[in-house]
């Protein structure tokens, strides 16, 4: 049997075409295929429904010609940008549905906080490293984020992407910043409100993003950090919490 036959990802979602809501392809239409499961959990965390094992029954294992079908039928079978999203992705063996995607001209950026390395990230067009900030209780292993650079190699095109909530978290991307001078930096300002996992409309802060946003925007500008970019979540200012957009 191909590998691609006999492997088997864990999948919360597939949806699209929407456009990528989040930092260096912000605005590009893209379909997301979400996969379940993550060996974090962020305190703010507006995913739950792919982390929390609690809705492990809605995660259905996949078989890479299943995924593909689904993402030929939502693309129309025109080529474009496939986010591999989660839950914490890099637990999943995609290096198969990447090869299948790119012989058909698709291409793959996955988005994960840096803790897993795998071998196939060098497959990636975009790979989009977002390790997480004291405000999430999570603790970052540097070694592993470098494990990452190191799988990538010259592989895909690579950023950092930093959701920061307050000044400790801005202290922390500053410093990771300085760690790897030669990447590209996104800050993204927190959603305070991340929906319950059964909402599928829950509504947002929409003043306390904006709060954030400008409070964000104020900060890298007087602190001389003319290197970073900040950017909102698209997704949420259009579709507040919605899930599947
Ligand atoms: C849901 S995560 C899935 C991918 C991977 N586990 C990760 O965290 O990078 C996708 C992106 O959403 C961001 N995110 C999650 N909850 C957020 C929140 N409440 N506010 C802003 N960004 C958030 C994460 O930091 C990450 O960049
Ligand atoms: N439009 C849109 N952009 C996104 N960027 C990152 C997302 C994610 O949840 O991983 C996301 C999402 O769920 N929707
Ligand atoms: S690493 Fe990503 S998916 Fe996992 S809990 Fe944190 S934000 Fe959610
Ligand atoms: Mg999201």
């Amino acid at each position: 049997m191909s590998e691609a036959r006999e492997t088997t990802i864990r999948v919360s979602e597939i949806f699209g075409p929407t456009i990528q809501g989040e930092g260096v392809l912000i605005g590009l239409p893209t379909v997301f295929v979400r996969t379940g499961g993550c060996d974090y959990r962020c305190s703010w965390c507006d995913t739950l429904h792919a982390v929390d094992s609690e809705y492990r029954d809605q995660w259905q294992p996949m078989s890479v010609d299943e995924i593909w079908q689904e993402v030929i039928r939502l693309s129309g079978g025109k080529p474009l940008m496939v986010s591999l999203s989660g839950g914490n992705p890099a637990i999943q063996p995609l290096g198969p549905l990447i090869a299948r995607g790119h012989d058909q001209g698709y291409r793959f950026a996955l988005e994960t906080q840096a803790s897993i390395a795998k071998a196939w990230f060098a497959d990636l067009d975009v790979l989009v490293l977002s390790p997480k900030p004291p405000s999430s209780g999570m603790a970052t292993d540097w070694d592993v984020l470098a494990d990452c650079l190191c799988s990538a190699a010259d592989g895909p095109q690579i950023a950092l992407r930093f959701v920061v909530f307050d000044d400790r978290d801005y202290a922390y991307a500053r410093d990771a910043a300085t760690r790897f001078p030669h990447l590209p930096v996104y800050l993204q300002p927190g959603n305070h409100t991340p929906p319950p996992p059964e909402a599928d409309d829950a509504t947002i802060d929409i003043d306390g993003i904006m709060d954030r946003m400008r409070w964000l925007v104020d900060k890298v500008t007087s602190d001389g950090w003319f290197e970073a970019r900040v950017l909102p979540q698209l997704h949420v200012l259009l579709w507040g919490n919605k899930r599947g957009v």
